[in-house]
């Protein structure tokens, strides 16, 4: 496909996204109507379109318009490219009277909603801007490099055969960033024998900050697929337990487990199922700490929303807390850069809860290479 074609996909990608349909279900919907399309094709429309719903506001003030065709006009004027449609082939139409061109300023420079303003810079303070620039971009790819299958230089060595090339990455001691290669990740040796696992840097940084020692009995309360209990299971020796609100999330865990030589026993009830000497909460949250992955999040959050989710991670520490006995440490995560989400929850929970004391906290930006991410250390008192 010549580029113009590759931009005339993307506006027909981003219609169905904008109809209603999630940009990988829409994406793989074209990709089967288009089967001439090679992986090099798909890959490009793919960018195209994730690099639009990233940048949606900003693309429509230079598109002149909030359509898929105008949005993705705005993605090629920004890049110079405004070539692309010259309606040549399978190209767009070259832009009309109407599509005018405009610099977007403030917020919509940023690419924020008006709302969400406020919440943010909450957290971010004088970082807002800086931040939300970062989150106009591609995120990186990490990989964590799992210690019970692969030294760091091993997994480097492996990857590098694979045709992959990854470096060592200051946030965390396990992450690898990777260089060049990174669609090639998911076939070669390295992951197929569990020597890395795909993980963001900042959610290994989290995990780095809980205080987890040998023969600890630990429950991973919000497990998910298990990201962060396989990289809990490289910390140390551990009896780990993994459970979620809704199992079928957790429907990869075993295989993921098995593949990483860990040991994980899924709870239905957490409830009567312990003791444990800690309990990490991943919860779900806005997910603003990783916008850069799934842009469409970012349009879609609503303060309601917002709202709601503030009351399940509350309900989701108190009912971690019921699980932990005295000394009991509970670990409180989220990918979220919004105070209320953040900071504003552990202050709510040591309100609530006497007898509870903050050993750690930490913010992370993209502005750091990895996620926006948050983690808490908190421990009940001994008596
Ligand atoms: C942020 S995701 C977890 C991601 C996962 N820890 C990882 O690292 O891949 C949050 C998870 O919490 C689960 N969840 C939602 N409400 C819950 C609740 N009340 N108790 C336990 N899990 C809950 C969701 O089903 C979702 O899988």
């Amino acid at each position: 496909m010549t580029p113009g074609a590759r931009a005339a996909a993307a506006i027909d990608v981003l219609e169905a996204v904008l109809a209603g349909r999630p940009a990988e279900v829409a994406l793989t919907n074209w990709g089967r109507a288009n089967r001439y399309a090679g992986s090099g094709d798909r890959a490009a429309v793919r960018d195209i379109v994730f690099d639009v719903l990233r940048c949606r506001r900003s693309l429509a003030v230079r598109g002149g318009g909030e359509g898929a065709r105008a949005l993705v006009l705005g993605w090629a004027r920004e890049r110079g490219q405004e070539a692309l449609f010259d309606g040549q082939g399978h190209a767009p139409a070259p832009p009309r009277a109407t599509e005018a061109r405009a610099e977007p300023a403030g917020l919509a420079a940023l690419d924020c909603p008006d709302w969400l303003e406020g919440p943010l810079r909450a957290g971010l303070g004088d970082g807002f801007a800086a931040v939300m620039a970062a989150m106009r971009q591609r995120a990186p790819v990490f990989l964590r490099v799992n210690p019970l299958r692969a030294t760091q230089g091993a997994a480097i060595a492996a990857l590098a055969a694979d045709g992959v090339e990854a470096v060592a990455h200051p946030l965390a001691a396990s992450a690898l960033e990777v260089r060049a290669g990174a669609r090639r990740v998911q076939q070669g040796r390295a992951y197929a024998e569990g020597m890395v696992e795909l993980q963001d840097a900042a959610s290994q940084a989290v995990v780095e900050m809980l205080p987890l020692r040998d023969g600890m009995a630990v429950l991973d309360l919000c497990a998910g697929g298990g990201g962060k209990t396989l990289a809990m299971a490289g910390r140390a020796r551990l009896r780990l337990s993994a459970h979620d609100a809704d199992p079928r999330r957790m429907a990869d865990l075993p295989a993921r487990a098995e593949r990483a030589g860990v040991q994980v026993r899924l709870v239905e009830r957490p409830e009567g199922a312990g003791p444990w000497d800690l309990v990490l909460t991943d919860v779900p949250c806005s997910g603003s700490g990783s916008w850069r992955r799934d842009p469409e999040g970012k349009w879609a959050l609503t303060p309601a929303k917002l709202e709601a989710l503030l009351e399940v991670q509350a309900g989701i520490m108190d009912r971690a807390a019921a699980l932990l006995p005295a000394d009991g440490v509970l670990g409180y995560a989220t990918c979220s850069m919004i105070e209320a989400e953040n900071q504003g929850q552990v202050r709510a929970f040591l309100d609530r809860h006497a007898g509870w004391e903050l050993l750690a906290q930490r913010a992370f930006t993209p502005l750091e290479g990895g996620d926006g991410f948050f983690g808490a250390v908190l421990r009940r008192k001994m008596g």
